[in-house]
């Protein structure tokens, strides 16, 4: 692992940094935020998967969850959305909504994607052995919360590994994939046309075919212009209300897609995971 960056912050190191991935086969990037600690202390992981077109800088940048992580004493973890790179196959049309900045955290099956676009393995399996390694961190009190496609890989990483992430929270995230035209262009790309792997991508169906985690915290903008076509949190409503999943869905009047909306709610998540990780 190389240090792209440190600066110190809020008494805590923010960190940039680069590895050669095994899963995707690339260079990949991602941000940890370490907040100020004792010697030796083992602390929470909270994760963030970002949205379509992000890298690990949008919500480095723009989310404004340092503060809070410096209070409450959590590491955040963000990787990338995609492995990048002169050999890695993009949209025909390089389109924002697939290949790279859009690798929808999935194992792709299907070529030209099969070879690098492996972001279900790295987010939930390699990158956390790094993380375990290199940093203070207590991979026993972990949890995740992410954005729009981010959103997405969070519950559907949550649902799929509940004794492993304590908490689950998103903001705006496309809750079932397979019902809405991001998920129609991406599950099929990534995964081919067989829909029994694209349930298993898609957290409204992984809830209907029996996946359970005690709570969920979503936050949804009502300005936002992606709500009504690709985001539709009232699918998730519905499967969590039958599942019996305490689903906590805040809709905001005035706030859009953009990180004006998540770094305003952005500690209220922080806060909700840090009770739930103890
Ligand atoms: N209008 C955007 C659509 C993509 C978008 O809104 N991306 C969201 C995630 S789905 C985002 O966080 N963008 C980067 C940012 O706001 O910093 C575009 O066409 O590039």
């Amino acid at each position: 692992m190389e240090t792209v960056s440190t600066n110190t912050a809020h008494g805590g190191t923010q960190g940039v940094y680069k590895h050669a991935s095994r899963e995707t086969g690339t260079d990949m990037t991602f941000s940890v935020f370490v907040p100020p600690h004792a010697d030796g202390a083992k602390l929470p992981v909270v994760w963030y998967l970002s949205g379509l077109t992000c890298t690990h800088a949008n919500v480095t940048e723009k989310g404004e969850y340092r503060r809070l992580c410096a209070e409450l004493g959590l590491i955040f973890v963000a990787p990338d959305t995609s492995p990048r790179g002169e050999d890695v196959a993009d949209d025909a049309d390089k389109a924002y909504d697939f290949g790279l900045g859009a690798g929808f955290y999935v194992d792709a099956t299907q070529e030209p994607f099969a070879k690098h676009y492996r972001m279900w393995s790295y987010v939930t399996d390699e990158l956390p052995g790094l993380i375990a390694e290199n940093f203070p961190a207590d991979m026993d009190r972990q949890s995740i919360m992410g954005h729009s496609m981010g959103g997405h890989g969070a519950l559907t990483i949550g649902l799929t590994f509940p004794d492993r992430y304590k908490a689950v929270s998103a903001f705006a995230p496309i809750v079932a994939p397979s019902q809405v035209p991001w998920g129609h262009k991406a599950l099929p790309g990534y995964l081919g046309d067989d829909k029994a792997a694209w349930r298993k991508h898609d957290a409204v169906a992984l809830i209907e075919d029996g996946a359970r985690v005690d709570a969920l915290l979503v936050d949804q903008g009502e300005a936002d212009n992606f709500l009504a076509e690709q985001l539709k949190p009232q699918l998730l409503d519905a499967a969590c209300a039958k599942a019996g999943i305490d689903l906590t869905l805040r809709m905001q009047p005035g706030y859009d897609h953009s990180y004006y909306f998540i770094s305003t709610f952005m500690e209220d998540h922080l806060s909700w995971h840090a009770k739930r990780l103890g």
